[in-house]
């Protein structure tokens, strides 16, 4: 995916500019862009929300944003200033076409006609038709500007359909990055690499050598302040109908004939499309669903997920799923998905389970190999091989692993994955975005899951906070004859 860092003068338009989003990554994001050198000097930042802010109001905020949210390497105070000088506001309920568009405008007449416009939407996805809308009537709109659209598009395949169908009224679909930020995790990227720069992986990448392949985010953290968005929305919408099922379709992919941003996507929607469905009556022995209850962390008691929520709820936290591919590389192989709140560790990774040696040599006491590839944190992977017991009078094994690191070369911080796609969205290079058809796809997926746990056919299970997740999950993997990897032998 060779491209320039270097990007054009641009003009960045954040719906949502006093909201968590921006204040936590997306301001941050830009600030190290430009503290890399990526962003030019006539780059602006023009914030818009509903709250009332004078400029200076703003940029006080922005400030704070970036004291709390930039690692302390990063900081630097002249930099910082400079970065805020870049930033205006413009108080904008974008939903209203009566409202101030035509303070936006003075500022965005400032630059040139044909400067690059990126208009972000950092707010719900009900209001992307309505901004759209209003950029068009109002002429801002030009053959320059892009558009991001957050997460989530939608809560099913009709809501994503009609958000998509929104937007597309106003800006070509060459014009809209839909945002998974799992894709600008330069060690989800890495999964790339590793399968097709590595001979010895490529050519083993098959169900003819793969047994399975588990792919985990688990959280530390619970719902925190989005209690109201997250109970609408559960595990399995918010974290395996995008993040999780775009890192599947990276594992699963045939070879792209070349990184073009729609060569690439044409080979994840591909996997996507394969996926064998999930009928109704299949949903109870191919899925879990769970919920946390109280529990304890660093040996401190955590409320459970109702306490927290302080009402009832069919919301769950956690989400495991079992999948197949119907294509002929993937005949039989189980892709295990899952995701959890208040797990035991923040951990992101895939397990890429080998199939053990047909040779008798070593009889039982060969393992699997295993390939651990650590998306966050800890980012790098591992290498899991059978080696031999020095110690023992017989030829018996041991396990032996090889690892590597994803640092960069240079010694700097991973960069936030936000980074890479507000720049590349300026780019106008689509690559690391999720096209229409593959949200669609993957909201076509999950939706007899989706259908048949809101109809409580599925009981809820129940795990403590603080632990791994439900005893279910561990009967349901076994039944397919694998173990998740916390339970594995290293
Ligand atoms: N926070 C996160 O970590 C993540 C968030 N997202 C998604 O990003 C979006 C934003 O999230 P988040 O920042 O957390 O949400 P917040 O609720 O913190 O912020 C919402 C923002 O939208 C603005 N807003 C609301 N209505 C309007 C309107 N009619 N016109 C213009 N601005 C409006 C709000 O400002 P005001 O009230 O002043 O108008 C505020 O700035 C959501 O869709 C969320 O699901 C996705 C991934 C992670
Ligand atoms: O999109 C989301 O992702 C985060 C997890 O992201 P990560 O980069 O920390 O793995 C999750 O906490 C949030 O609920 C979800 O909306």
């Amino acid at each position: 995916m060779a491209h320039s860092q270097q990007t054009a003068p641009f003009d960045y338009v954040i719906f949502g500019a006093t909201g968590d989003l921006t204040m936590r990554k997306l301001l941050p994001a830009l600030y190290n862009q430009l503290r890399i050198g990526h962003v030019p000097e006539e780059a602006r930042i023009i914030g818009t929300a509903r709250s009332s802010l004078s400029r200076d109001e703003y940029i006080i905020r922005a400030r704070e944003a970036l004291e709390t949210f930039l690692p302390e390497q990063h900081k630097d105070a002249e930099l910082i200033e400079r970065f805020l000088k870049k930033v205006h506001y413009v108080t904008l309920d974008g939903t209203k076409s009566d409202h101030n568009w035509d303070d936006l405008k003075a500022v965005l007449d400032q630059s040139p006609a044909d400067r690059i416009r990126v208009f972000y939407y950092s707010t719900a996805p009900q209001l992307f038709e309505a901004i759209s809308e209003n950029l068009h009537r109002f002429g801002f709109i030009t053959p320059q500007s892009r558009v991001v659209l957050e997460k989530p598009i939608g809560t099913d395949s009709a809501s994503a359909k009609a958000i998509n169908d929104g937007v597309s009224r106003f800006f070509d679909e060459k014009q809209i990055f839909r945002i998974d930020h799992y894709l600008g995790k330069e060690t989800v990227q890495d999964i790339i690499a590793l399968r097709f720069a590595n001979p010895i992986f490529n050519a083993i990448w098959s169900a003819e050598h793969i047994q399975s392949i588990q792919i985990t985010a688990a959280e530390t953290v619970g719902v925190e302040g989005r209690a109201a968005y997250y109970d609408t929305s559960g595990a399995l919408r918010d974290m395996i109908q995008n993040h999780l099922l775009q890192v599947l379709s990276l594992c699963a992919m045939e070879a792209p004939a070349d990184l073009e941003a729609d060569t690439v996507r044409d080979a994840k929607v591909n996997v996507l499309k394969a996926l064998r469905p999930i009928p109704e009556d299949k949903v109870a022995s191919e899925t879990v669903r769970a919920q946390y209850v109280k529990g304890e962390m660093k040996g401190k008691p955590v409320p459970g997920y109702l306490e927290e929520l302080g009402e009832d709820s069919h919301t769950e936290t956690y989400a495991a799923m079992r999948a197949y591919i119907d294509t002929p590389r993937w005949k039989g192989v189980p892709f295990y998905i899952r995701t959890a709140k208040r797990s035991t560790k923040k951990v992101s990774e895939v397990i890429v389970t080998f199939r053990k040696s047909a040779s008798s040599l070593f009889g039982a006491s060969a393992a699997s190999n295993r390939l651990v590839i650590r998306l966050q944190p800890d980012e790098g992977f591992g290498l899991a091989l059978n080696i031999k017991n020095p110690s023992a009078a017989g030829f018996d094994l041991q396990h032996g692993a090889m690892s590597g690191k994803f640092a960069p070369a240079d010694g700097s911080l991973i960069p936030d994955s936000y980074e890479r796609l507000m720049l590349d969205a300026v780019r106008g290079y689509p690559a690391l975005f999720i096209r229409r058809d593959e949200v669609e796809a993957a909201w076509a997926w999950v939706e007899p899951t989706l259908k048949t746990w809101a109809a409580n056919k599925v009981p809820m299970a129940h795990y403590a906070a603080g632990s791994y997740g439900p005893e279910e999950a561990r009967r349901f993997i076994a039944t397919t004859g694998d173990s998740w990897h916390e339970d594995m032998a290293d």
